[in-house]
Parts: structure tokens; C-alpha cells; sequence
């Protein structure tokens, strides 16, 4: 059986190295590495409080879940805890392997195992906890029941997509806490800039008792069609959901009628939820990620885009949030930096009660450049590995590692950084600006 503590996520070392750089307390990368290879030990659900009490969930919950812990928390989350491994999961295992056998349980993380292989996988697994078997080996190929109930697992957790599917909503609880970032009032015009399936926006719906407008914008039309059901689901129906390229929402000729049927106008919202794809380093558990520098740096770029348009169609004196799920600095702090630097905007903090939530951004010591070469150096004239399925390797291109400079102490108090390592979630990122001026 092996030890619980000996698994951590498999990153890029050249990630490694570039995160270093923000990284000056000893050992705190490591034990961040450490805590995205596993789960956060609570799996909360939002209730839908536009159809039911957050205590009429719980009893429904505390009956159909009666072998797992459900508590009440104070934003109405369930916190629900355990769960086994099925019969049809289970890829390879050991020959010999009989039922009450004490066995540890791995994941094949570039999904190489031939299903039925008899003996000990060899290539990259990450191991996810240790149980005990309710069946012999032949079984396992045959069953669809449990196979292995787990006794130290990292993953005991019950599946819970799809449970009372109109009452509640599956999400972590960084994400709830971005939506109540907006304090949206009843009556407010708002935009979710980048809103699929739709997670947030169906919180703000909810938040503004379904009573004001909610432009949500993704996309492709299916990912738009997602946003859609869930909210006929929710019975939310102050969304508009629309397939747009939110960095042209006030461009193009051929866009203009569509604009003024929906009065789609510069300094016009009153609120803006700006949620945009990020490097997603902060979510866990995560085996592997095969990103590198290249990947890493595309980022940033694409969201300082999309803060420009929404920034442009925020009034004065509305409220924009931005949020990521990545603990990349570039795609935050400097973000955030960013925008400061170049929009009329001030940051501003969040609902007083959640304060205590999460931790001040970073503020780092930009290292000397001797230390950003070598970082450079070792990602140049590397190769790295193809994407799944293709026979070319990919050269990887140069990088350049630009530091902006980092936010003041004040600022950095302002804005809210959820560590892995120290909060039990994902690792998170939200900053609330306020714009001060007109920008036309
Ligand atoms: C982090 S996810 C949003 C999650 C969502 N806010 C939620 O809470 O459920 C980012 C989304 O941005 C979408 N996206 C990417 N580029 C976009 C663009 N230019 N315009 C609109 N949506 C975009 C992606 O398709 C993806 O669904």
C-alpha cells in the first residue's frame, strides 16, 4: 500500500521555473504542486434559490445521501464526502487479485494502459489512494458494480452531476463567491463577457431574484445552446444568451442592427462579469498538464483584449469583475496591473462579509535578468512532445519572459488570490474595478 502524501502534479519544468519567479517564500511552488494533484476535500453545491430553500436541499440531500456527510454552510453549500471505484473504471490490474485484497489505486495520466493488462503498468501513473476489493480480478471485467471501495482515498467524493438537476448547481466555491463579487441589484443591465455553460451567469440571475437583464455571450452556438438549457433548468429567464466574439461586441457593420435591437452600447452596463479562458492552472485534482511556456504566454494577451471591450461597455461608475481559475500571475496581478495602468478604472474590494475569503494578491521582487536567461534558455531549442495522436514533434518557439512591474501593497490587498495550498479549493483569482471616467 503506498503512502497518501507521495503524488503531485507532473508540470512542464520550464512552468516550474517561470512560477518560481513570483514564488519567494521557501517551499510554497512545492506545496502548491502538491495540492493540485488532489481534490479539495469539499465538493459544494449551489442552491438554486429561485426554486427551493437552501434547507429544503439539505433534508432532500441528508436523505438520498444518507452514507455521506452533508452540512450546511453559510452560503447554502452542501459539503459531501466519499465515494468507490466501479467495476467498468477499473483498467488493469495485477493477476491474483481476490476479493478483501488491501490494493492502491492509480490513474494512467497519458492513458497508455491496455484494458486487461496483467501486470504492473510501467508508464506514468499517479497514484490516488488505497482500498480494499469486493471481487476477484475476472470479476472486475465482467461487473458493473463496485469493484474496489475505497479506504484512504483522495477521491471520496459521490458523483454528483445531475442530482436534483432544478434545485441546485454543482460548482466550487470561488466561482459563487465571483458572482456575489457583483453585487448585482434587481433591475440591472449586465454582460457575462465570456459566460459558458454558464455557471456564473445563472448565480447573478439568481442573485438579482431573475429580475433585470443578463447578456451572456460565448463563443459558438452550442456552447450558447449549454448556457440556454441550463437556465430553462433554473428557471432563470432574465438571460439572453448569444454565439459572439465578445472582443468585437462593438465592432462590425454587419453587427449593428443586432446592436441596436439590443441596445448593445458603449458606457451602457451596469455591471460586467469578465470570466475569460485562462490557463486553468489552479484546477484540481490535476494529474498532468502538458502545457508549456509558448501555451502559458497566449494567454494574457487575448485577456487584455477582451478587458478592453468590456470596459468600454461598462457606464460610469458600473462594476466589472474579473476572475480566472489560474494561479499564473500574468494572467492576473498583471492583468490587473494592466488595466490599471491603461483604463479609467480603480480597484476596488469586495462584499465586506466575504473578506476574510482567500488571500491578497501577489507582489513580488522582479528577480535580476540573470535568473529570467536561464528560464529562457532552457525552454529555447527544446522540443517538446507532439499533441495526442500527431507524429510531428512541435518545435518550441522562443519566449520572451516580459515582468511587468506588480501591484502595490494597497492594491494587492484589494484583489483575492485562493491558493490550493492554504484554502482547501482551486486556485482562483477575482479583482472588482470600478470605472471613474468615460472613455469616449
Ligand atoms: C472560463 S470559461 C467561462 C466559464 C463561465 N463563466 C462559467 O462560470 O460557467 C471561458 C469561456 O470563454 C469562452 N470564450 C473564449 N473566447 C471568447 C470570446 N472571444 N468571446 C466569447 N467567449 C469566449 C470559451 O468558449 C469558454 O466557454
Amino acid at each position: 500500500m503506498q503512502d497518501l502524501t507521495t503524488f503531485r502534479t507532473v508540470l512542464d519544468p520550464s512552468l516550474v521555473s517561470f512560477l518560481g519567479l513570483y514564488h519567494d517564500t521557501e517551499g510554497h511552488l512545492e506545496s502548491v504542486i502538491n495540492a493540485l494533484a488532489r481534490p479539495p476535500s469539499v465538493t459544494s453545491l449551489r442552491v438554486n434559490t429561485l426554486l427551493c430553500s437552501s434547507d429544503s436541499l439539505l433534508k432532500d440531500l441528508s436523505d438520498v445521501l444518507s452514507r455521506y456527510k452533508v452540512e450546511r454552510h453559510q452560503c447554502g453549500e452542501a459539503i459531501i464526502r466519499g465515494a468507490d471505484i466501479y467495476a467498468p473504471g477499473v483498467l488493469a490490474a495485477v493477476s491474483g487479485i481476490q476479493a478483501e485484497d488491501k490494493v492502491s489505486v492509480y490513474i494512467d495520466v497519458d492513458q497508455q494502459v491496455h484494458k486487461g493488462l496483467r501486470v504492473e503498468f510501467e508508464g506514468r501513473k499517479v497514484f490516488v489512494g488505497n482500498g480494499t476489493t469486493t471481487m476477484s480480478r475476472s470479476a472486475f471485467y465482467k461487473s458493473t458494480g463496485v469493484a474496489v471501495r475505497m479506504t484512504e482515498g483522495i477521491y471520496r467524493s459521490p458523483p454528483l452531476n445531475g442530482i436534483f438537476p432544478e434545485k441546485c448547481y454543482l460548482q466550487n466555491i470561488p466561482s459563487m463567491i465571483t458572482a456575489h463579487y457583483l453585487e448585482a441589484r434587481e433591475g440591472d443591465r449586465i454582460i457575462d463577457m465570456c459566460a459558458s455553460p454558464g455557471g456564473k451567469t445563472s448565480h447573478i440571475a439568481q442573485l438579482m431574484r431573475n429580475n433585470g437583464t443578463i447578456f451572456s455571450f460565448d463563443r459558438n452556438e452550442n456552447k450558447v445552446e449549454v448556457i440556454r438549457q441550463l437556465c430553462q433548468r433554473l428557471a432563470i429567464t432574465c438571460v439572453r444568451a448569444f454565439a459572439m466574439d465578445s472582443t468585437k461586441l462593438l465592432e462590425g457593420e454587419e453587427q449593428q442592427k443586432w446592436r441596436e435591437e439590443f441596445d448593445i452600447r458603449p458606457e451602457s452596463f451596469d455591471r460586467i462579469l469578465l470570466d475569460p479562458p485562462c490557463s486553468g492552472l489552479g484546477q484540481r485534482p490535476r494529474m498532468r498538464e502538458s502545457m508549456n511556456l509558448v501555451d502559458l504566454f497566449s494567454y494574457a494577451p487575448y485577456q487584455r483584449k477582451l478587458f478592453h471591450t468590456a470596459i468600454r461597455l461598462l457606464k460610469v461608475g458600473g462594476v466589472l469583475v474579473y476572475s480566472t481559475c489560474t494561479l499564473n500571475p500574468q494572467e492576473n496581478e498583471e492583468v490587473v496591473r494592466y488595466a490599471l495602468d491603461h483604463f479609467p478604472v480603480k480597484l476596488v474590494g469586495g462584499p465586506q462579509h466575504l473578506s476574510s475569503l482567500g488571500s491578497k494578491g501577489l507582489t513580488w521582487r522582479v528577480k535580476s535578468e540573470g535568473e529570467i536567461e536561464e528560464i529562457m534558455k532552457s525552454t529555447r531549442d527544446e522540443h517538446i512532445p507532439a499533441p495526442h495522436g500527431s507524429q510531428k514533434k512541435r518545435k518550441q518557439k522562443q519566449v520572451k519572459i516580459v515582468m511587468s512591474e506588480s501591484l502595490k501593497e494597497e492594491e494587492a490587498e484589494l484583489v483575492r488570490r485562493f491558493d490550493p495550498s492554504k484554502d482547501d479549493g482551486i486556485g482562483f483569482f477575482i479583482a472588482k474595478f470600478v470605472k471613474i471616467a468615460d472613455m469616449r
